[in-house]
C-alpha cells in the first residue's frame, strides 16, 4: 500500500549525518513542509558539500559531530555504506535517545544497532525523484519503533513523495533493486530513446523532450488506470504495426529477461554491501 504523509505535521529537531544527494532530497522535502533550516542539524565533513547545502537549502552544517546532536529527536543517516561505521563512532554517544532513520543501501539494522547503541531504527530505501517531491521509498521498522516513531518517519519521508512499509527487512534489498536504483534505469532508457531519435534525424533537444514526456505520460497513465501494464502495452501494439515491430525485436532479444536479471544483480549487490561494510 502506498501512502503520502498527513499534512500539518509538527516536526521535532532533526539531525542528518551526511549532507549529500539523498540527505538534500529529504531536507528539501522538510523545508517544503515548512520546517525552518535552523531546526535541522547536519554533520558533513566536506566543505564543498557544506557550501552546496548553504547555497541550495540555506542550511548551515557542522564539519564534525558535536553536542548539538543531543537535541535531535530523529537522526537521519545518509552516508555511503562504506562510511557508515566510521561516521557512527563520534555520533553514537550523543544520539542514544533518538529515533534513527538509515537510508544506506544494504546496511542492516542489526549493524546500525551495534554501531549506535540503540535499536529504535527504521531503515529506508528512497530514490532521487524525492528531489522534486516524486520519491518512492520502502520502509522497514524494527519492533522497538513505536507507532509515534513510525508516524514521524511517515511524515518525514512523506514530505518527499510516496512510501510503502515492508514486513521483512530483506525485502528492502528488492526495493533497492527496483525503485532505489530504478531512476537510473529510466535515465538509461531516456538516453537510448533520445539517441535513437537523433539517429532518425530529430534534434537531440526535441528527441529528449519526446522521450521524457513519453515516460512521464506512460507512468501517469499506468498510475491512473485500473488496467495492467500488459493491457496498456497491448493497446499501443497494433498487430503488424510499428510498435509490434519494436516490441517483437525486444522480446526476441530477451530484453525483459535481461532486465529482470540486471535487477537481480542490484539485489545481490545490496546483500554484498551488507557483508562488506556491515558489522
Ligand atoms: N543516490 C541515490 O539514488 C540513493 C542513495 N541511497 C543511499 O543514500 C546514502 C547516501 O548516498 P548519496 O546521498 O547518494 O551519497 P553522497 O556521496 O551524495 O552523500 C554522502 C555524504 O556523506 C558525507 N560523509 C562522508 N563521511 C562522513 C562522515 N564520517 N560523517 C558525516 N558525513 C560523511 C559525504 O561527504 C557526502 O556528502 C548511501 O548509503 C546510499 O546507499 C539510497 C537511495 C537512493
Ligand atoms: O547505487 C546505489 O548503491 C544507491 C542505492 C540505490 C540508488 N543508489
Amino acid at each position: 500500500m502506498s501512502q503520502t504523509s498527513p499534512s500539518h505535521t509538527v516536526f521535532p529537531p532533526i539531525a542528518f549525518i551526511g549532507g549529500g544527494n539523498m540527505a538534500s532530497a529529504i531536507m528539501g522535502g522538510l523545508i517544503r513542509q515548512g520546517v525552518p533550516a535552523s531546526a535541522i542539524t547536519v554533520i558533513e565533513p566536506f566543505e564543498a558539500a557544506r557550501e552546496t547545502l548553504k547555497t541550495n537549502l540555506g542550511i548551515d552544517s557542522l564539519p564534525a559531530a558535536t553536542e548539538a546532536l543531543q537535541s535531535a529527536q530523529l537522526v537521519v543517516w545518509a552516508v555511503k555504506p562504506q562510511s557508515f561505521k566510521d561516521a557512527a563512532v563520534p555520533v553514537a554517544a550523543h544520539t542514544r535517545n533518538a529515533l534513527h532513520l538509515s537510508v544506506a543501501a544494504g546496511i542492516t539494522t542489526d549493524s546500525v544497532a551495534a554501531w549506535i547503541g540503540t535499536s529504535r531504527i527504521v531503515r529506508a530505501m528512497p530514490n532521487t525523484p524525492a528531489l522534486v517531491g516524486k520519491g518512492m521509498t520502502g520502509l522497514f521498522a524494527r519492533p522497538e519503533v513505536d507507532a509515534a516513531g513510525k508516524a514521524l518517519i511517515e511524515s518525514v519521508i512523506g514530505s518527499t513523495g510516496e512510501f510503502t512499509w515492508v514486513d521483512k527487512e530483506e525485502h528492502l534489498d528488492a526495493v533497492t533493486a527496483l525503485s532505489g536504483s530504478g531512476p537510473a534505469y529510466v535515465f538509461l532508457f531516456l538516453e537510448a530513446m533520445t539517441q535513437a531519435g537523433v539517429n532518425m534525424g530529430l534534434s537531440a533537444e526535441q528527441s529528449y523532450k519526446l522521450a521524457v514526456a513519453t515516460f512521464a505520460g506512460g507512468s501517469e497513465l499506468a498510475a491512473r488506470s485500473s488496467e495492467s501494464a500488459e493491457v496498456l502495452r497491448q493497446r499501443v501494439t497494433s498487430k503488424g504495426g510499428t510498435t509490434y515491430a519494436a516490441i517483437t525485436h525486444m522480446q526476441e532479444q530477451k530484453l525483459p529477461e535481461h532486465f529482470i536479471e540486471a535487477m537481480r544483480k542490484a539485489e545481490a549487490r545490496a546483500k554484498e554491501l551488507a557483508q562488506e561494510f556491515g558489522r
